[in-house]
């Protein structure tokens, strides 16, 4: 089946052929892939009560998180989490996130030279950075494996269908008890936090906005089954697309040599080399930009997904009830009637002049609608200082003879990793 086989090349040449709305043969049900921003717009927010996601039985790993619940129950529980992502909150991670980034940075130096996985390395990053916002804590390298080798089962798919089989059958596979190995030994570290939370922990990371937060209704606050939920929500899911991105922007500042440089360039002017600051970070505008852009062409969640309980009209068309309706960002962010010369990179397009205007629909690396990203400050904030730090000490390269290519799972990833060099900046 060629949506399974090469997704990205079915979906773009479905837009070439038929434009905004197209609808394709694939499994029992009807599909639609929308590829306008109005389209989308309708089925992601106007009538976003017509298209939930989709409800499946809570897996073992996210259990009946933000991720996977819907109606009354996300509602609540969307708003007793949201404040713990608040910009300003964040802004006080700043210092120790630097301290992660600068000791990663101090191992490369013994590296320079000597191909490495970027895409592992970034993965690692990720974990310790998300695990500063969420419990405060740097985890240890037997959970930074635990948590790469869980994201890895789950984002291909054909082993997260195995996973789902031999769970529902109750089968003892090996690479289910891999799996229940490393999701135990997450549980364990969720089950401490909640413990130390409630005994009065430190107050200033998501964990202890979760743990004290009461339903403005009914004044309780979460259980330790509902806490742990979306511990994993945020600490599991949350570091692997930040991972992804920032491999590909680094894959893409090796092939734009003039983006890299640029971007030392503020960095050396606003830093100096010392560790960023909060108050540096509207300075490192360029940094998010690169950000921003490498999201843009490489979105790690490359595809946002309803399905629709009851009938509407989509662009002119019907819309039965049953039918999945899917926007595939990767295609959306190359669509010409929105984006200028779409597969050029181009951090510059996302400087707040040419920003400005632009369709908020065209651009969905966060999703868009009432589920948009909870993480996503977080993810611009650990993406601008992780650039911006790399770039004024290291030059990367893709290890040569290495042909990069594109596995949509889950997630968007390199096939393979994405090995690299890396060489000091004098
Ligand atoms: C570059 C990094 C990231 C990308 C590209 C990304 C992408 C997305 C997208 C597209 C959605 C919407 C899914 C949908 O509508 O079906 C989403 C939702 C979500 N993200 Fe992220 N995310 C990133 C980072 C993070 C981080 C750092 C966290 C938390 C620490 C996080 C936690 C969540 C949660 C909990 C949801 C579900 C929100 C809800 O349904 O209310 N994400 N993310």
């Amino acid at each position: 089946m060629r949506h399974e086989r090469e997704p990205l090349e079915l979906f773009t040449e479905g837009f070439r052929r038929y434009g905004d709305l197209v609808r394709f043969r694939m499994g029992p049900r009807p599909f639609y892939m929308v590829c306008h921003p109005d389209l989308i717009r309708r089925f992601l927010a106007e009538n976003a009560v017509n298209y939930p996601r989709e409800s499946g039985l809570p897996g073992p790993l996210l259990g009946n998180g933000l991720f996977e619940s819907e109606g009354e129950y996300w509602r609540r529980q969307r708003r007793l989490i949201q404040p713990a992502f608040h910009r300003e909150r964040l802004r006080g991670l700043v210092a120790d996130m630097a301290r992660s980034i600068q000791r990663m940075l101090d191992g490369w130096d013994a590296r320079a030279g000597q191909p490495f996985d970027m895409a592992e390395e970034m993965g690692r990053l990720s974990i310790r950075l998300v695990g500063r916002a969420v419990y405060s804590g740097e985890p240890d390298d037997a959970l930074c494996h635990a948590l790469r080798r869980l994201a890895w089962l789950v984002n291909n798919p054909r082993h997260w269908l195995v996973q789902e089989v031999t769970r529902r059958l109750a089968i003892n596979t090996a690479r289910r008890q891999e799996f229940l190995a490393h999701l135990g030994r997450l549980d364990a570290l969720a089950a401490d936090v909640i413990a130390r939370r409630r005994a009065g922990g430190p107050e200033d990371d998501a964990m202890s906005v979760l743990v004290a937060a009461k339903d403005r209704d009914t004044g309780e606050g979460m259980t330790d089954k509902e806490l742990r939920d979306e511990f994993m929500n945020l600490f599991a899911a949350g570091h692997e697309a930040t991972g992804t991105a920032l491999t590909w922007a680094w894959y893409l500042l090796a092939e734009h040599p003039e983006v890299a440089e640029r971007l030392a360039s503020e960095s050396a002017a606003v830093l100096g080399g010392r560790a960023p600051t909060a108050e540096d970070l509207p300075r490192l505008r360029y940094a998010t930009q690169v950000f921003e852009e490498t999201l843009r062409l490489y979105p790690p969640a490359w595809r946002v997904t309803r399905v629709a309980v009851g009938a509407d009209k989509l662009g002119g068309h019907d819309v039965a009830p049953g039918t999945v309706v899917s926007a595939i960002s990767y295609v959306v962010h190359r669509h010409p009637a929105f984006w200028e010369s779409p597969e050029t990179f181009d951090p510059d397009r996302f400087a707040p002049e040419r920003a400005q205007g632009r369709h908020k629909f065209s651009y969905l690396p966060f999703g868009a609608g009432q589920h948009i990203c909870v993480g996503n400050n977080l993810a611009l904030l650990k993406g601008t200082l992780a650039l911006a730090m790399a770039a004024q000490r290291f030059r990367a390269a893709v290890a040569p003879g290495w042909k990069v290519a594109i596995q949509p799972g889950i997630v968007l990833q390199p096939r393979g990793g994405l090995p690299m060099t890396v060489s000091p900046r004098s």
